[in-house]
């Protein structure tokens, strides 16, 4: 099958902004998302150019600039906008593409840096394309990479999310084109540019995944405790067994059923939500990869710490999440954080200190904007 070059008849400049997020908040393992207050940024210019071929250039600033590949068909964010090109029969323009790419994301710490940089690589696909795609149809692609709504949708659409993943029908898998994973693994398959005679991906079904924005309360604050170092997620998945007591799965539903609603009922009941916000499902199991992590969600109580509301592990770790009520308190600006949010920070990292864990803490605020895709004229 033959592609060809997306159009590239002047100059375009857009951004692409993409918030952080935290899954799972306690009980709702692959159903609970949280969009934070720190982003990936793409600062994306098409220029036109004499040449036959495409340029794509990447550069990086800021988390992971070390690390993140610079080839577009290795970097995670080029690979996703080429598969979104590719299954529009498109590949990149014949121009030469600038993406400064600057991340205050950090990458494997549980605050989905890899939902973050799928969805950015679709909105650049869609810029790039001149697709125009529905927020929904964004999801859709987004969800066929990162199987994880729960990051994917919080990012996407900011706030407090729900989310489930529709069951696919055999025939919605069966290309082989078709990138699903965890986190696409290889993709172009060959690694390098697509050439003619390539299978390419077939566009995704719509309605991949499903989801609701809850309230949250504005005087609930955020704090992220982020240890330095990495868990892989796919790691942190490999720990989880394939089966569990119903007792375990009844305890979680329970909690999760009362969390959603209670982070946005007035007053905030430190008690109840301290008690929803625990979990059987995939903390306890993962605490062979983050050492101190169960003392840490069970010893740290709203009556040890006034004003905890409650405390978890943030996506697949290794940070910790913990939300804070600031009722009463001075309204403080983004990144600021109140006395109450300071002491919850400082003893988890003194916790943690006690196992030889070196972290940095942060206060963020909920992103409630989501991700945006912005064209400069
Ligand atoms: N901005 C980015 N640019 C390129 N690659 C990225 C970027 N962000 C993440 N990645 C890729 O994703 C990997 C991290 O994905 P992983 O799912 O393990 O962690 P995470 O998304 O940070 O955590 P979690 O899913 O628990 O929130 C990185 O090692 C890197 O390969
Ligand atoms: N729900 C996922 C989030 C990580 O992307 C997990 O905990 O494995």
């Amino acid at each position: 099958m033959s592609f060809h070059a997306a159009p590239a008849a002047g100059q375009r400049k857009w951004t692409i902004r993409v918030p952080a997020s935290s899954a799972n908040i306690g009980p709702g393992f692959d159903v609970l998302g949280l969009a934070l207050s720190r982003h990936l940024t793409l600062r994306v210019s098409l220029t036109p150019s004499s040449e036959a071929e495409s340029k794509v250039v990447l550069s990086y600033t800021g988390e992971g600039a070390d690390d993140a590949p610079l080839d577009p068909c290795k970097n995670l964010i080029t690979r996703v906008a080429l598969y979104v090109l590719l299954s529009h029969r498109l590949t990149f323009p014949t121009a030469v593409v600038s993406v400064e790419i600057d991340n205050q994301v950090p990458f494997g710490r549980g605050m989905g840096s890899s939902a973050a940089a799928v969805v950015a690589g679709v909105l650049l696909g869609d810029a790039l394309g001149d697709l125009k795609l529905s927020q929904d149809r964004v999801k859709d692609y987004a969800l066929m990479v990162e199987r994880h709504p729960d990051n994917v949708t919080a990012a996407l659409c900011g706030g407090f999310t729900g989310s489930f993943l529709r069951m696919l029908e055999p025939s919605e898998l069966a290309p082989s084109a078709i990138p699903l994973a965890e986190v696409l693994p290889a993709y172009p398959p060959n690694a390098g540019p697509p050439v003619p005679g390539d299978e390419l991906p077939p566009q995704p079904p719509r309605n991949v995944g499903r989801h609701v924005r809850y309230g949250f309360s504005k005087e609930i604050g955020v704090v992220v405790v982020v240890p330095k170092f990495e868990v892989e997620t796919a790691k942190a998945r490999g720990a989880l067994p394939d089966s569990y007591p119903r007792q375990d799965v009844v305890f979680n539903l329970q909690r999760l059923a009362v969390l959603t609603a209670s982070l946005s009922t007035s007053p905030l009941d430190p008690a109840v939500i301290w008690e929803a916000m625990r979990d059987k499902v995939h903390q306890p199991q993962r605490e062979g990869l983050i050492p101190g992590l169960s003392k840490i969600v069970n010893t740290m109580t709203p009556s040890t710490h006034p004003g905890l509301l409650g405390i978890c592990l943030s996506g697949a770790g290794p940070t910790i999440l913990a939300l804070v009520s600031n009722e009463g308190a001075a309204r403080v600006g983004a990144g600021q954080a109140t006395p109450r949010m300071e002491a919850v920070g400082e003893a988890i990292k003194a916790l943690w200190r006690e196992d030889g864990i070196e972290v940095e803490w942060l206060a963020l605020e909920v992103d409630d904007e989501g991700a945006t895709l912005e064209e400069h004229k």
